[in-house]
């Protein structure tokens, strides 16, 4: 291709980009002076509408300008179509805009008319003769990259349209990583579109190997539905959940760059409000706590006395002695935990235990009196209140879980539900921080026990217990991804939980208690499920499956399925699919496009410590992104000891764009680096009745190299 063409092509592009940047900018100029007026008049009528719109509209676009500017710019896509559709070219952008006469100047990516742009293929060009993108740099054209889609119509309409550039795709596959996804609204390809704009009823299932675009063709998908109905998803919140927090962070800036931030982006250890785990626990204690045996034990366990509370009651009235002793409050908890959650009944304890001395009062004395009279006595007498507070609480979900540390009470509730090994695991884990899979048993908790009522209630609040904890936890509750339009529930009560559309990220991972958590935010919701069965840390894939299905209730099913791994050099990708056959995965193995030319490397030397060194120097400079050094949970630390202020890596390991990160097998779920290296992979295989699974994750992982280092060879 001559230079002058592309050339050419560049600067005409760039005139019509400054035109919308220009346009850009007046409507910024109009939209705030439209809201100066407003102000001054006091009152937004119909032009109030406008200026909301334009100034959102701004603030779209100043967000997108300021975090993806160096990737995709506002303006990415031209459609020159056949003449009987439109004689002028078409062009997408990030989002709409419309020049001063109110005519369409771009076209939002998530509109209908931008559907052709991925959809067209030569074969069924759909009117498109020529499709291009447009690379930029900031406001800049840096390239464009043309597909002639129908080269017959071209002729026919003597355009000779010029056809520049040798591929997109290729260009934006081959860039170095950094420690954040990006989006790919320039490059969607045709079956992931498609995914992108299912029709949003029920829920749609994504599933494809490594690396095909599952969890960026979700928050498109997320993208486009606020686009469709951007009053019911900001309203109702979109929750979006994925495996750890480091993933949240990879992914954080695709939707705002996008313009959607009304959006809670949530890790398994933070979906409950107000809660916050990140550690993990060890897989045999993380099995326990994932199965859904959990929820018969916490089902019992939310039904217990109190331990320490008083055991009975004892008041002289009149002559006679009243007595409240382990029966009489025996068949009082009963009944009230007939009634529904154990919170709801506060208001209901001092009438029940009433009800019940009351049943007592035999001599003459007492009957001349009326039961008010005695109800009366008993509301103001101070020994009662402290009595029925103590032995009813409000209780939250994390004291209730604590309970369950006191390996006797455990032994008691468990009995029948679990066996002893996994009592001792239990017992002995709940002495500790909350974990991962500690944040789904406090969530069962808290359906279980129920939000007191709230004083406002028609109930009436006899003991004046409504109004406590829970409800300081919510007003407590700090958002770690709370920009300022962040999607986050009213409240922290259980009845505000729901969403109205909710994304699960590698969703193969989920344990049927956290799909109880999930379940419960998603009652009225849409849904989008993205996962690989072959990529799962769950040992029992049955009982989550029925418990998925449960979280699902009758919703329709819409599958989709992706078959291109854009990640892996074919190179790479060969290696990891040959071990998950080797394996015995049944891995769904998809096609990688982009070859390299580099194998992956191997090496075995007894100085574990200088091959991971001169390994890690090599890829610091045969790569311009992100190197990954994984290594077995139990060798961390002493790793990371290795690569901390070393001068080959200095400035490159610390702080959130450290080009060289240490990572175990399961920290790397759903993350990339431009190479890999894998410290003792066997041990990573060993050291989880899932390994096999997790090592397949981790060889998944890099986009250009990837070296393994053993201290010794398999098998020696
Ligand atoms: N159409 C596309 N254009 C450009 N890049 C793409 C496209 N589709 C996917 N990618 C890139 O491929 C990489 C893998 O995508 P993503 O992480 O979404 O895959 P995944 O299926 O969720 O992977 P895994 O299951 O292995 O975690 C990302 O860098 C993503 O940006």
């Amino acid at each position: 291709m001559n230079d002058d063409v592309a050339a050419r092509e560049i600067a005409s592009e760039q005139e019509f980009v400054d035109t919308v940047y220009r346009q850009l900018a007046d409507s910024a100029r109009s939209a705030e002076q439209l809201a100066a007026e407003g102000r001054a008049r006091g009152q937004l009528g119909h032009e109030g509408g406008l200026v909301e719109r334009d100034a959102m509209l701004f603030q779209a676009a100043k967000r997108i300008a300021t975090l993806d500017a160096a990737h995709e710019g506002l303006v990415f896509g031209r459609l020159d179509m056949r003449d009987e559709i439109d004689d002028e070219p078409r062009y997408v952008g990030r989002i709409g805009l419309r020049d001063g006469n109110h005519d369409i100047l771009l076209i939002d990516w998530r509109a209908p008319a931008s559907a052709v742009f991925y959809q067209a293929t030569p074969a069924e060009p759909q009117g498109v003769i020529r499709r291009r993108i447009l690379r930029s740099v900031g406001e800049t054209v840096v390239g464009v990259e043309d597909d002639l889609l129908d080269p017959e119509a071209d002729e026919a309409t003597e355009r000779n349209l010029p056809i520049v550039g040798e591929g997109a795709l290729m260009a934006q596959l081959s860039r170095a990583r950094d420690r954040s996804m990006h989006s790919i609204v320039a490059t969607i390809q045709a079956e992931q579109d498609q995914a992108i704009r299912a029709p949003e009823k029920g829920v749609v299932l994504i599933t494809g190997g490594p690396g095909t675009g599952k969890t960026v063709v979700a928050l498109h998908r997320a993208a486009f539905l606020l686009y469709g109905d951007r009053r019911r998803y900001e309203t109702g919140g979109v929750l979006v959940v994925g495996p750890s927090g480091v993933f949240m962070r990879y992914i954080e800036r695709v939707l705002p760059s996008l313009g959607e931030t009304a959006v809670a982006l949530r890790s398994l250890g933070e979906v409950v409000d107000g809660l916050r785990a990140s550690r993990r626990d060890d897989p045999r204690v993380a099995e326990v706590k994932g199965s859904v045996a959990m929820a018969e034990l916490l089902r019992r366990a939310s039904r217990q006395s109190v331990p320490g509370a008083p055991r009975e009651f004892r008041v002289f009235y009149r002559d006679d002695v009243l007595l409240l002793g382990p029966r009489e409050l025996g068949q009082v908890r009963r009944q009230l935990l007939s009634m529904g959650p154990r919170n709801r009944s506060t208001t209901k304890v001092a009438s029940t235990l009433i009800d019940t001395l009351w049943r007592q009062v035999k001599s003459e004395r007492a009957r001349e009196r009326t039961k008010e009279d005695f109800a009366e006595e008993m509301r103001t007498s101070d020994a009662f209140l402290d009595f029925a507070a103590s032995w009813w609480p409000v209780l939250d979900a994390a004291t209730v879980l604590g309970w369950l540390g006191d390996y006797d009470l455990l032994t008691w509730v468990a009995e029948g539900v679990l066996d002893d090994e996994a009592v001792r695991l239990l017992s002995k884990s709940w002495s500790e921080d909350l974990s991962v899979d500690d944040i789904p048993l406090i969530d069962e908790l808290r359906y279980l026990l129920g939000d007191p009522p709230l004083v406002n209630d028609t109930d009436q609040d006899e003991l004046g217990l409504a109004d406590t904890s829970l409800q300081e936890l919510s007003l407590s509750t700090e958002r770690e991804w709370g920009g300022q339009r962040t999607w986050t529930p009213p409240t922290n009560r259980v009845e505000d939980d729901g969403y109205a559309h909710v994304l699960i990220d590698e969703a193969q991972d989920l344990t049927p208690m956290q799909w109880r958590m999930v379940g419960r935010r998603g009652r009225t919701a849409t849904w989008t499920i993205v996962g690989d069965p072959a990529q799962s840390s769950w040992p029992v894939p049955a009982e989550a499956a029925r418990a998925r299905a449960e979280a699902l209730g009758k919703k329709d099913l819409h599958e989709f399925h992706l078959s291109t791994n854009y990640r892996n050099s074919s190179e790479i990708y060969a290696f990891a699919a040959e071990y998950a056959q080797r394996a015995g995965l049944q891995a769904d193995l998809p096609n990688a496009v982009r070859s390299t030319g580099i194998d992956p490397r191997h090496l075995v030397d007894p100085d574990l410590e200088g091959a991971t060194r001169r390994t890690l120097a090599d890829l610091v400079d045969a790569v311009a992104g992100t190197v990954g050094i994984v290594v077995p949970v139990a060798r961390r630390a002493e790793v990371s000891g290795w690569v901390a202020g070393w001068p080959e890596t200095d400035g490159m390991t610390e702080g959130d764009d450290a080009r060289v990160v240490v990572l175990t097998g399961l920290d790397t779920k759903g993350l990339e680096f431009d190479a890999i290296i894998v410290v003792e992979p066997q041990e990573i295989e060993t050291e989880s009745p899932t390994g096999t699974a997790t090592l397949y994750v981790v060889y998944t992982r890099a986009t250009q190299q990837m070296v393994t280092v053993a201290s010794s060879s398999p098998g020696e």
